[in-house]
C-alpha cells in the first residue's frame, strides 16, 4: 500500500482504540497486496485502490474488535477475501477463527494469506455455513459476519454453532435500524433477540457502521 493508505490505516486504527505496532501493519500491508495481486485473476473486491482497501476493508474489519474479544473461538461467515477474520486474527492473534466461504477460490486466496502471515489456528473452510453444525456443535464464542446476508438469514445458520452464552455479530453500514426492526419477529421465531446495537462513524471516511449484537433466548 501507498504512504498515504499506511497513515489511513495507522490512524484509523488508532480511533478504534488500535495502537497498531510495526509488525502488525507490516502484515495488514502484505495482506492488502496479496489481495491486490489474486484481485487481477480473481474477483475478490471491488475495491482496488490502497486508500479503500485501507479504510473500507482494514480499518472496517477492525472495527469489529470494539465487541470482540479473544481468547475466544470465532466463527466468519461468507468471509469472501478474509473479512473481518484475516485483519482481525493480525490484531487479536488469540482468536481461534474458522472462516467459511462457498466460493472456493476465495478459500484458496486465504489459505495462501495464512501461510503468508504465518496465523496458528486460522481455518479456511469451502464450505456453506448451512452445514457446519454437525462438525462444530454450540462451538463458537463468536459468530460474525460482514455484508453476508439479512440477519434472519445469518442469525438461522449461526444458531446451531454458538455457545449457549455466545454472540453473534452482524457488521452492518446504513439502515441498520430498519434492518434490525424488520428483523425482530423472525428472530423471536428462531429463538434469538438482539441485545444490544453499537453505532458509530467508520473512521477516516465517516461512513455510517452498526455492530448488530445478538443472542441466543
Ligand atoms: C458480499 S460477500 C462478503 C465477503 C466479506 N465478508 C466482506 O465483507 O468483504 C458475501 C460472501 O458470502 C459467501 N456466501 C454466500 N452464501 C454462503 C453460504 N451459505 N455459506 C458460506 N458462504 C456464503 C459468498 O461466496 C461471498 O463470498
Amino acid at each position: 500500500m501507498n504512504e498515504r493508505a499506511r497513515d489511513f490505516l495507522k490512524k484509523g486504527a488508532a480511533e478504534l482504540g488500535i495502537e497498531l505496532t510495526a509488525a502488525q501493519l507490516k502484515s495488514l500491508d502484505l495482506f492488502a497486496e496479496e489481495l491486490k495481486k489474486w484481485n487481477r485473476k480473481i474477483n475478490l473486491t471491488a475495491i482496488t485502490d490502497d486508500e479503500g482497501i485501507a479504510v473500507k476493508h482494514l480499518v472496517d474489519s477492525l472495527s469489529l474488535l470494539k465487541v470482540v474479544r479473544g481468547p475466544a473461538r470465532m466463527l466468519d461467515i461468507g468471509s469472501g477475501g478474509g473479512f473481518p477474520g484475516i485483519p482481525v486474527k493480525v490484531v487479536q492473534p488469540d482468536l481461534a477463527i474458522v472462516s467459511v466461504d462457498a466460493v472456493v477460490k476465495k478459500i484458496s486466496f486465504q489459505k495462501q494469506a495464512v501461510r503468508l502471515l504465518g496465523f496458528q489456528s486460522f481455518d479456511a473452510l469451502h464450505v456453506r455455513a448451512e452445514t457446519l453444525a454437525a462438525d462444530y456443535p454450540e462451538y463458537f464464542d463468536w459468530v460474525v459476519s460482514r455484508a453476508f446476508s439479512d440477519i434472519p438469514s445469518f442469525v438461522a445458520m449461526a444458531l446451531p454453532v454458538l455457545k449457549p452464552e455466545g454472540r453473534i455479530v452482524a457488521m452492518k453500514g446504513k439502515n441498520a435500524a430498519e434492518e434490525v426492526s424488520a428483523a425482530e419477529e423472525e428472530l423471536q421465531k428462531l429463538g434469538a433477540r438482539v441485545e444490544s446495537v453499537l453505532d458509530f462513524n467508520l473512521p477516516c471516511s465517516g461512513d455510517a457502521r452498526s455492530l448488530v449484537i445478538i443472542v441466543k433466548k
